[in-house]
Order: structure tokens, then sequence, then C-alpha cells
């Protein structure tokens, strides 16, 4: 799929991974449409934008994934603006083991609900162009994150619901969506996310050692590389109801165990 004057929406966009997602599809070819809670952050990050790609390729939207007005409000003014939408990648996420309730609402809930909003726009059943859907999950989507397991839960439920997506539009013609969906599986990325931690893991800070030795063993990956397997995960048609699990040693699409 080339990325030449695609649209493309982001959520969490701003800072950390959904900026370096954002900057490798305008540095592509794609318009991208900016939605996050940092409203300071993002407007400042917009004129930045606009000086190196043009001002009609970029759009700056107040967005909090967890209101389904506001992204259906957003998910319009991108349509309207830009004419369609191509590409949707559901990034916002938080880690915060106390807010747990919040944690699941924007990590799980905020991605169905990006994605359920999305299809009115770009499936083909509802006269769009299709496209494809990526959904920011994580390493904790395959494996347990021994001091996050709300943070575990809802990468696993990404993972799950990504699957799921893409199973029925392979298996059944009345889901003939037109649209791909595939899950990021980055192990741990030196962003705000990954350094405020451990105040963000409520009871269970007394494994933040752990939690630090895990970092230590595995290492960390840069918003750059996170960046790379995004595109990989939209430019390949091949890939579909895919998992791409990466960390610093290594890189694979996982494979579940067959159940029939
Ligand atoms: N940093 C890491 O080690 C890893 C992060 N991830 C995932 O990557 C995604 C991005 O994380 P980072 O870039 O590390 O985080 P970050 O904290 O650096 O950036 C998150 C961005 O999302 C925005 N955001 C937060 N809540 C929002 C909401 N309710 N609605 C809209 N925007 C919202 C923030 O304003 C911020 O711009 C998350 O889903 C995270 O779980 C996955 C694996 C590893
Ligand atoms: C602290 C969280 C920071 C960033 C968020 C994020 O999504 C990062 C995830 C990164 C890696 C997850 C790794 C999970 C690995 C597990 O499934 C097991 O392989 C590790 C199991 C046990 C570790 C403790 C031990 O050594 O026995």
């Amino acid at each position: 799929m080339a990325l030449n004057d695609k649209t493309a929406v982001v959520t969490g966009a701003v800072m950390g991974i959904g900026r370096a997602i954002t900057e490798i599809l305008l540095r592509n070819g794609a318009k991208v449409a900016l939605l996050d809670v940092n409203e300071t952050a993002g407007k400042d990050l917009m004129e930045v934008l606009e000086k190196q790609y043009g001002r009609e390729r970029t759009l700056f939207l107040n967005c909090n994934v967890e209101s389904e007005e506001q992204i259906k409000a957003a998910f319009k003014k991108v349509a309207d603006a830009f004419g369609g939408i191509d590409i949707l990648c559901n990034n916002a996420g938080i880690l915060n083991e106390s807010m747990w309730e919040k944690t699941v609402s924007i990590n799980l809930m905020g991605v169905i609900r990006g994605t359920y909003l999305a299809l009115e726009h770009m499936s083909k059943l509802s006269g769009g162009r299709g496209g494809v859907i990526v959904n920011t999950a994580s390493m904790a989507g395959v494996g347990p994150l021994p001091s996050c397991p709300v943070y575990t839960a809802t990468k696993h439920g990404v993972v799950g619901f990504t699957r799921a997506m893409a199973v029925t539009r392979a298996a059944s013609t009345a889901s003939g969506y037109g649209i791909r969906f595939n899950a990021l599986c980055p192990g741990f990325v030196q962003t705000d996310l990954l350094s405020t931690i451990p105040a963000k893991l409520g009871k269970f800070c007394h494994l933040a050692d752990m939690t630090n030795q895990l970092v230590e063993k595995i290492g960390t990956l840069t918003v750059s590389d996170v960046a790379e397997c995004f595109l990989e995960l939209v430019t390949d048609e091949t890939k579909n109801g895919e998992a791409l699990l990466f960390f610093p040693q290594g890189k694979q699409y996982v494979t579940f165990p067959s159940l029939i």
C-alpha cells in the first residue's frame, strides 16, 4: 500500500510512539490527523510539522479516546478536511495500575471505540475506501508484565480484538470492510510512559525492581524502531490479523496455537 496522499489518523499522536508514527507517515507522503488530549503540546507540534511538511498535510484535534462523542466529531472533521480516512492507528495508552478502570477505558475500550467509529468512514460497506487499522498493543499483549496486571490485560485484549476483527474480515463477505487489522507489540520503548514507572505501579510498587531488571535484561527500543515496524504493517498488504512482536534482540510475527 503506497502512502502518497493517503489520509491517516493517529491517537495519542503528540508524544512518544504516536509522534514517531505521525512523522513516518508524513515522510512517506500521507496526510495525518493528530488526535490527543494534550492541546498545548499538540499545537506546538503542529507548528513544527507544518513548517517541515506543509500546511495542508496535518490537522491537530483535541480528542480524548474515552469519549465516543469526541472521537466521532474528530473523525468527521478529518473526513471533511481530507476527504476520507485510509489508515487508523489506535495508539493512545497509559500505564496506571492505581487508576485501573481508566487504564481499561483508554487502552482497550479506546481501541474498540476508535475502530467501530472508524468503520463508518473506512468500511467499503458504508461507502469508504477500505484501508488498514494498526493498534498499538505491547509485548505485554503476548506475555505478562509481572508488575502490571491490568495493563497486561488491556494489551492482551487489544491483541485479541485485533485478531478477531481480522478473522471477521477474512471469514465473511458480510464483513467486507476492505480493512486489514494488525497489532504492534513492542518491548520497552524510551518514552515518558516508561520513565514515569515505578510511580504508576500502585499496589504492585514492591515489584518495581523486578520490572527494572526486566528492562535491563530486554533493553529498550527507540520510537523510530516502533515507527518502522508500524510502516511495515501498513504497507505490506499480505499482513492481516498479525501481532508483530519486537524488542532489541528480535522481531517476529507471533504464531498462536491452532485451536481447531
Ligand atoms: N513506552 C513503552 O515502553 C511502550 C508503550 N506501548 C504503548 O504505546 C502507546 C504509546 O505509548 P508511549 O508513546 O510510550 O506513551 P507517552 O505517554 O509517551 O505518549 C502517550 C500519548 O497519548 C496521549 N494520551 C493519553 N491519554 C489519552 C487519551 N485518553 N486520549 C487521547 N490521547 C491520550 C498523551 O497525551 C500522549 O501524547 C501506548 O498504547 C502504550 O501502551 C507499548 C509498548 C511499550
Ligand atoms: C513497565 C512498563 C513499561 C512500558 C509498557 C510496555 O508495554 C512494555 C512492555 C515490555 C515488555 C514486556 C515483557 C513481558 C515479558 C513476560 O511475558 C515474560 O517474558 C517475563 C516474565 C517474567 C519476568 C520475571 C522473571 O524474570 O521471572
